[in-house]
């Protein structure tokens, strides 16, 4: 199930979501001394981040995680790690703690074991996910028909996150190996929101509005979900 909160331009959509967030954070810290949220990274929520990085709050109450990871170096511009320090993590909210995904593992696979203990240990429970979609209609990093999606999907995985690799593509000839919190780990967090732009994604969501393959359109599996509610949030492209 989704509400869908659509806006007339991304100005109006980011003081919304800005304020929703703080607000957000600001409770979870008065009801249980802390707050924790993993964010996904992509471009999307740029403006989104630097605006919450000047709201005054108690930052330092603030566990920041990732939704996924590209499999590179922090120093690669592609990482969501990189992308998160640079717009989120810095004035008020530089104060926050982060904890990232990307380990010492070569490969993605071998890393996910390790990996799932640190964040259950230190993440979990999620107070926020907040996702973004692709236009193949990808959220996280289950992307559609990936090695590795079968087991990111299942309701019984137990691990918290998933190595994928996403099958080549038109865009993307080589993509990068990835790791993904699990669809259980995202449908676990108390609030989720799923932020897109622009009117070729508003095309995307009504697809995905449609029942159907979820292997084909990973994001059905969460929009469709019974028991939890995805809050969207749209404007178009400015
Ligand atoms: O690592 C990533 O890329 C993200 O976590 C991914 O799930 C992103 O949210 C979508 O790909 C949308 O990306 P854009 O915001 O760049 O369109």
């Amino acid at each position: 199930m989704w509400e869908l909160h659509e806006y007339k331009n991304q100005s109006a959509l980011l003081n919304n979501l800005t304020v929703r967030i703080s607000d957000l954070l600001c409770k979870q810290i008065q009801q249980g001394g802390k707050a924790s949220i993993a964010l996904s990274g992509g471009s999307t929520p740029k403006t989104l981040y630097q605006q919450l990085s000047g709201q005054s709050l108690p930052w330092q109450s603030v566990i920041i995680s990732l939704v996924d990871e590209r499999w590179v170096a922090e120093v690669n511009a592609s990482s969501n790690a990189r992308f998160i320090k640079n717009t989120l993590i810095q004035n008020q909210a530089a104060r926050a703690i982060f904890i990232g995904m990307k380990t010492s593992h070569r490969d993605v696979f071998a890393a996910a074991e390790s990996l799932s203990n640190i964040l259950e240990r230190h993440t979990l429970p999620l107070d926020l996910v907040l996702l973004g979609m692709g236009l193949d209609g990808h959220t996280a990093s289950l992307f559609p028909d990936a090695k590795g999606l079968t087991e990111a999907l299942s309701d019984t995985c137990r691990p918290v996150c998933c190595a994928i690799q996403p099958q080549p593509s038109a865009d993307d000839a080589n993509p990068t190996a990835r790791m993904t919190l699990s669809l259980n780990t995202i449908l676990s967090a108390s609030v989720r929101i799923l932020y897109i732009s622009g009117a070729a994604k508003r095309d995307v969501l009504e697809q995905a509005f449609i029942p159907g393959s979820v292997t084909d359109m990973p994001v059905r599996a969460v929009l469709h979900d019974s028991q939890t509610m995805t809050e969207i949030y749209y404007a178009p492209d400015d």
